[in-house]
């Protein structure tokens, strides 16, 4: 089994709606995401999926993001559902999987880090 991990980073605001503390206030962080993807069989260049296509497709999807306020995307717009780094990664997860071609390998997880000390992955049960 071969795991192939990507990483980028963007920059953005938020808050949690209904925290109890100083994250309810508004905030900014440096979000850095980690993918990977899985699978058993590589391509004749001996990749299981080139970085370049990956990253590209992080970067489109993070674009989105770039000095945003997460609030305000409609994503996080609905009442409950925070823009906190479980969320972002689920988002993330369901965006990359619609893009990328996956014959062959699976999106295994998408990990969203808030900063070196604190992150959460989101991964299909
Ligand atoms: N499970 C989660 N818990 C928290 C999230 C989250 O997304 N998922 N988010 C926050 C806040 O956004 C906050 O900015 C981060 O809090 P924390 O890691 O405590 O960061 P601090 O810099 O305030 O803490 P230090 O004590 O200075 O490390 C909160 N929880
Ligand atoms: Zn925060």
């Amino acid at each position: 089994m071969f795991q192939v991990f990507v990483q980028a980073h963007f920059d953005a605001a938020h808050f949690i709606r209904n925290y109890d503390g100083n994250c309810a206030k508004l905030h900014g962080h440096r979000w850095n995401v980690v993918v990977c993807i899985e699978g058993r069989q590589l391509d004749h260049l001996g990749m299981l999926i080139d970085f370049s296509e990956v990253k590209q497709s992080i970067r489109e999807k993070l674009k989105l993001l770039d000095h945003s306020l997460l609030n305000d995307l409609a994503a996080f717009g609905i009442e409950g559902v925070n823009p906190t780094a479980e969320n972002l990664a689920q988002q993330l997860y369901t965006e990359l999987k619609k893009d990328l071609v996956l014959t062959n390998k699976r999106l295994a997880w998408v990990q969203v880090n808030e900063s070196p000390d604190a992150w959460a992955i989101f991964k299909e049960d």
